[in-house]
């Protein structure tokens, strides 16, 4: 590992009874990069992002967060999960709590911040997503897309160290795709570290610094934009972008 690792998975195993869902993945995660992960469903992609935030266990293999093991349980485990935030498909929103407290919550509870500082902070970040307007409303008064970015705004809230987004825009109506990915996008621009699991390809070549294609619970290979989708060196990763992009 090197200063610049944020993340590093080192030969990291998981099985799911008979099923081998991660299969000697090591994969390190730089400061400040952005690493898509892409490949069939089934590959182990939310798998290995999940691990990372220690929601799943590993059977072998070690993971690191600058410098120091996934830990256990308590306190540590919780810090975890504010330094590494996570976006998931399903925006999981407090429903009876307002846009504002989704946002403010962790920051008083996990950050120990005041309330009046994580208000601040709130409003900032819901300004920053473009949904100000919307802090006195509930979840389920908002549109899906305007809910991702209430959850992009409460991950931020805790200033993470990087953020995994796990097929963040897979549940919207296509018309609120765009506005999810464009704050991701910016995001990726302010030098946000980000491990997106995605299907948006055109997110992937717009954004990524590496893209990182599983298959089988393997990395079959891994590669700048450009390079991957211009000529990928493996068939299997060939035949699946054949697949996907014809449509
Ligand atoms: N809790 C679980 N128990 C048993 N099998 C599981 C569990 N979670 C995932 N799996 C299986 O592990 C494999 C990998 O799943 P995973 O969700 O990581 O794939 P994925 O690449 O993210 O797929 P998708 O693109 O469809 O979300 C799949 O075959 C899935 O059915």
């Amino acid at each position: 590992m090197t200063d610049a690792d944020l993340i590093v998975l080192d030969q990291v195993n998981k099985r799911y009874g008979d099923l081998h869902v991660l299969r000697n993945v090591s994969l390190r995660v730089r400061r400040g990069e952005v690493v898509v992960i892409i490949g069939p469903s089934g590959a182990g992609k939310s798998t290995l992002c999940r691990a990372i935030n220690r929601l799943e266990t590993i059977d072998s293999g070690t993971i690191t967060v600058d410098g120091t093991p996934l830990p256990e349980e308590g306190r540590a485990l919780a810090r975890l999960r504010a330094e590494v935030g996570m976006v998931f498909q399903s925006f999981n929103l407090f429903a009876h709590k307002t846009v504002l407290d989704n946002v403010v919550l962790g920051q008083v509870h996990v950050l120990g911040k005041p309330r009046a500082a994580a208000e601040a902070t709130a409003r900032a970040l819901l300004e920053r997503v473009g949904i100000g307007a919307q802090a006195a409303k509930f979840p389920a008064q908002l549109s899906g897309g305007q809910q991702q970015r209430v959850a992009i705004a409460r991950a931020l809230a805790m200033e993470p160290k990087v953020i995994l987004f796990d097929e963040p825009t897979s549940a919207l109506d296509p018309e609120m795709v765009n506005e999810v990915l464009d704050v991701m996008t910016s995001l990726a621009r302010e030098g946000m570290t980000m491990v997106v699991v995605t299907h948006e390809m055109g997110f992937a070549r717009r954004a990524a610094d590496r893209v990182v294609f599983m298959a089988d619970g393997e990395i079959v290979e891994q590669a700048g934009p450009e390079t991957f989708f211009g000529s990928p060196s493996s068939q299997r990763a060939q035949s699946f972008l054949d697949k996907i992009l014809i449509h």
